[in-house]
């Protein structure tokens, strides 16, 4: 025989009767049928609300575990360095779709770095050219005959007189250019979306993770981005979009109308002049587009890859990229976090130190001629010296994978190539050779050394020689890194 119970209620009365809150939720005695469908009613939402605050604890937990077997990847570095052109690497390898479909929003970012680079030029004319024509009347015939072969296909100039001095002609282009002045603002503005940012030191553009997304109100691919510093999602009306584009096309116009003119400049003996005589320095993307400038300029033009990978905009806070990664026929998920590396920016990247799997310390050996921005005392290569001591020294980090890239090889071996001396600006490379091996050996010495002193884990140090936006040497050397994290991934996890 079977003792069987009454179906429990929410309410029961049978076994509460000591229970003073059970008392209070009884329901009264005097309850109609409509009250009591209205109370079964509140009840069951309340079950339905409560279940699903147990589902969302269920899946937070479940998230969290997943994501402790998360690869967590810090590029680290100073400003410039090449962090964010290596994160676009890894985009363009573990979700190339992406970067494909960001193509055309990189536009507004390459107009900024023509027309920024040209008015520096115009004002190092300010500044020295009468200096520079004075250094040589030759060099000024010379100059003159280049300039009035050239200004035969100008329809935008005003007519050339039949000898026109260096003086007059750099005048016209300086007048034939200024339109340019007026658009820098704008598309600086349009690319922080009027943001002003303290700290980059250089008062060129700083932009968040997603700015494609609130510039254009467009969403880009399936990469995941979050990120630290934005305090929330801009959202912006049609009519603003269309009035952003048309910043966009008017710039593109403008730069068709004056590509002859900024052709002539940047191949003008005078700049020439400058740029060898280094009263004119340019960065590298600044050269890459001023190269390019035919067909950057050009109706219709839309981004290469190799263009986005040259396309310089600075990091504010720090950007989440998400891909899944290979291991063993399943998925990885990486998070790659790419931070802003200028002074005022690195205080950002401590949140997320504890949980890092591994890093990847870039360090530009290109920039030994070079100071910061932000303390134009400070060496640049010093600099990075002194950063990667306290990366390696962070307790928060001791467990980290560790990589080393001395990046930017391909902008060494130009500078060492027009003759920059290397201990011109590092004294202590006395008369070692200025070539680009023996350059690179030392550099790297330096930063063995820094590593070795603060080793207390005993951890390896994978360093790598590396021009980031060599595409193609790129792949193998970020398969190399995948393997040597996975090794070390594969090895805790048989320990935990
Ligand atoms: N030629 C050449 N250019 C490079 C190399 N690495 C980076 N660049 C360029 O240098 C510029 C700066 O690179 P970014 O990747 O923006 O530097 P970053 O480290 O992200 O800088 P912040 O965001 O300010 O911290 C970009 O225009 C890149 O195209 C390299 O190895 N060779
Ligand atoms: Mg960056």
């Amino acid at each position: 025989m079977i003792r069987t119970s009454r179906p429990p209620s929410v309410h029961s009365t049978a076994t509460d009767l000591g229970d003073p809150l059970s008392a209070i939720l009884r329901p009264p005695p005097t309850e109609t049928d409509r009250d009591r469908l209205l109370r079964l009613q509140r009840e069951e939402e309340a079950k339905r609300i409560s279940d699903s605050i147990d589902e969302e604890i269920r899946l937070d937990r479940e998230r969290y575990k997943k994501s402790k077997e998360d690869v967590k990847l810090l590029l680290l570095g100073q400003a410039e360095s090449g962090k964010s052109t290596l994160q676009k690497q890894f985009q363009l390898i573990y979700n190339p779709t992406s970067l494909e479909e960001e193509r055309l929003s990189w536009r507004v970012v390459i107009y900024y770095n023509i027309v920024r680079p040209v008015l520096r030029i115009l004002e190092a004319l300010d500044v020295y050219g009468d200096e520079v024509e004075s250094d040589d009347d030759s060099d000024k015939g010379r100059s003159a005959q280049v300039i009035v072969h050239a200004s035969a296909s100008q329809a935008s100039l005003p007519p050339p007189s039949p000898s026109p001095s260096v003086e007059q002609r750099l005048s016209a282009l300086r007048l034939c250019l200024s339109p340019l002045s007026s658009v820098e603002a704008s598309l600086a503005n349009r690319l922080s979306d009027g943001v002003a940012v303290s700290g980059s030191g250089k008062g060129s553009v700083m932009v968040r993770s997603g700015w494609q997304a609130r510039a254009f109100g467009l969403s880009f691919g399936k990469a995941r981005e979050r990120t630290s510093s934005a305090k929330g999602r801009f959202s912006f009306t049609g009519q603003r979009k269309v009035e952003r584009d048309k910043l966009v096309e008017d710039v593109a116009n403008l730069l068709n109308a004056c590509k002859d003119d900024i052709r002539e400049l940047w191949g003008h003996a005078v700049v020439k002049r400058l740029r060898e005589n280094r009263k004119l320095r340019l960065e590298e993307w600044a050269e890459y587009f001023l190269n390019n400038i035919e067909r950057v300029s050009s109706p219709g033009y839309v981004p290469t890859i190799d263009d986005i990978l040259h396309a310089r905009i600075q990091t504010m806070g720090v950007a989440e990229h998400i891909f899944d990664v290979p291991l063993h026929g399943r998925n990885v998920t990486w998070h790659l976090y790419d931070v802003g590396g200028a002074r005022g920016q690195r205080h950002t990247w401590v949140p997320y130190f504890d949980d890092a799997t591994a890093i990847i310390f870039l360090a530009p050996v290109s920039a030994f001629d070079q100071y910061l921005s932000e303390d134009p005392r400070t060496n640049r290569v010093d600099d990075s010296l002194q950063l990667f001591k306290q990366i390696c020294s962070n307790q928060l980090l001791k467990n980290a994978h560790l990589v080393l890239f001395l990046n930017k090889v391909d902008v060494l071996a130009t500078k060492l190539a027009r003759g920059v001396q290397v201990k011109k600006y590092i004294t202590s490379y006395g008369d070692r050779p200025n070539e680009v091996d023996a350059v690179v050996g030392y550099f790297k010495a330096h930063f063995t050394q820094v590593h070795t002193r603060n080793n207390e884990n005993k951890r390896v140090l994978y360093t790598h020689l590396t021009s980031v936006v060599d595409t193609k040497a790129m792949q193998s050397i970020i398969s190399n890194v995948r393997d040597s994290i996975f090794r070390d991934y594969l090895k805790k996890a048989a320990l935990v």
